[in-house]
């Protein structure tokens, strides 16, 4: 039976973790609090994460990292894009020599402006063709129910993203393997800032036409970002590019979709964090994805104009109006 440490009880972490069960894995999931690691074995169910969904007998949860990671075939990485660097130090020494590292995590780091993979492959100290990333239209709660789902598992190793798609190919969820890894980290950590952008014209009370035209400009400047990166531009039509960007900025599930309609409706960044334990990624990736764009020149309007609105330089009403009156072009310019 394959061994898979899940280390992050958080929603995504936890839904993951059931995947992996389905697909008949031995699964640890890792929980930073040993009260909740307590609660899921006792309760078989996260009463913080995902209330209510019976997780399988497969899995088990602990605070030992130790505990987690011996013998573990894959590691499976789901702790939020700015706290993966400062978790994963103290977990490299305790990694298998051979052990497959999986980011689950949508975000780029601030200040060094990395990909997770990136992240992994520096911290850890492992070659990028032990580094896998599982992106796709994933909201953890439908994952979690065991409807229908589908993902990308991508790996720069073919051989590795094969494996790894087995582990997690149960009979509700159908991962496809990629070779882009940069195209996959970029489309789920950019979705994240489209999905803020369109939550902010939804709490605005605007309709269908202001979110498709937000998601559309939003998938041609995220496009523009990874093939200047390098990044295949069909990985932006599939699922961990366009897939993942409707399901994201569709969904009241979606806490960065939910955030940016609470900044529309009015309500203050500080407010909307302090009101909830999860994170929206995008509130911070905003600004490293804007930091690595500027490194190589890239334009990205949407995902600049919500850097504003989270600085607060900018009103949700007046960034739609500068997005709508920015000069005028072709559709195509450039990738
Ligand atoms: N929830 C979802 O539907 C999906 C989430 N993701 C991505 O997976 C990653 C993890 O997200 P979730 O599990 O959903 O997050 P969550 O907010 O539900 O849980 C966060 C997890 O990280 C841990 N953590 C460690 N240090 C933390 C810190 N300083 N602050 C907050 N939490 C900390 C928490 O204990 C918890 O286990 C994110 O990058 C997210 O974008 C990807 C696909 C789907
Ligand atoms: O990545 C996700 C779905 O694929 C979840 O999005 P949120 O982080 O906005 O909830």
């Amino acid at each position: 039976m394959t061994r898979v440490a899940v280390l992050g009880a958080g929603s995504w972490g936890t839904a993951f973790a059931l995947v992996c069960a389905d697909a008949s894995s031995d699964v640890v999931l890792w929980a930073r609090r040993p009260e909740l690691a307590q609660a899921i074995n006792e309760r078989g169910e996260n009463p913080d994460y995902l209330p209510g969904i019976a997780l399988p007998a497969g899995i088990r949860a602990t605070s030992s990292a130790e505990e987690a990671l011996s013998g573990a075939e894959y590691v499976v990485l789901a702790i939020p894009s700015q706290q993966l660097r400062t978790h994963l130090a103290p977990w490299s020494a305790l990694l298998g020599p051979a052990s497959v590292l999986v980011s689950l995590a949508k975000g780029v780091e601030l200040g060094t402006a990395k990909r997770m993979s990136e992240v992994i492959v520096e911290v850890a100290g492992v070659e990028d063709d032990r580094v896998a990333v599982v992106s796709g239209p994933n909201l953890a709660k439908e994952v979690a129910q065991r409807q229908p789902a589908a993902s990308v598992v991508a790996c720069r190793d073919a051989g590795v993203a094969e494996r790894l798609q087995k582990v997690c190919h149960s009979p509700s969820f159908r991962p496809y393997t990629n070779s882009d890894v940069t195209g996959c980290e970029l489309a789920g950590a950019t979705k994240n800032v489209i999905a803020l952008a369109v939550g902010m014209a939804v709490g605005l009370g605007f309709g269908d036409n202001a979110r498709a035209s937000v998601i559309t400009r939003g998938l041609a400047e995220t496009t523009r970002l990874g093939v200047t990166l390098g990044a295949d531009p069909y990985t932006f039509a599939g699922l961990a590019g366009l897939g993942d960007l409707v399901a994201t900025c569709s969904s009241p599930l979606s806490r960065n979709r939910t955030f940016g309609e609470k900044l529309g409706q009015g309500l203050s960044v500080a407010d909307i964090a302090a009101s909830t334990r999860q994170v929206a990624e995008g509130v911070k990736s905003c600004e490293s994805i804007l930091d690595l764009a500027r490194r190589h020149g890239v334009d990205l309007p949407i995902v600049e104009h919500v850097a504003y609105v989270v600085r607060g330089e900018m009103t949700p009403v007046e960034m739609l109006r500068s997005l709508v009156s920015r000069s005028a072009k072709p559709e195509r310019h450039g990738w």
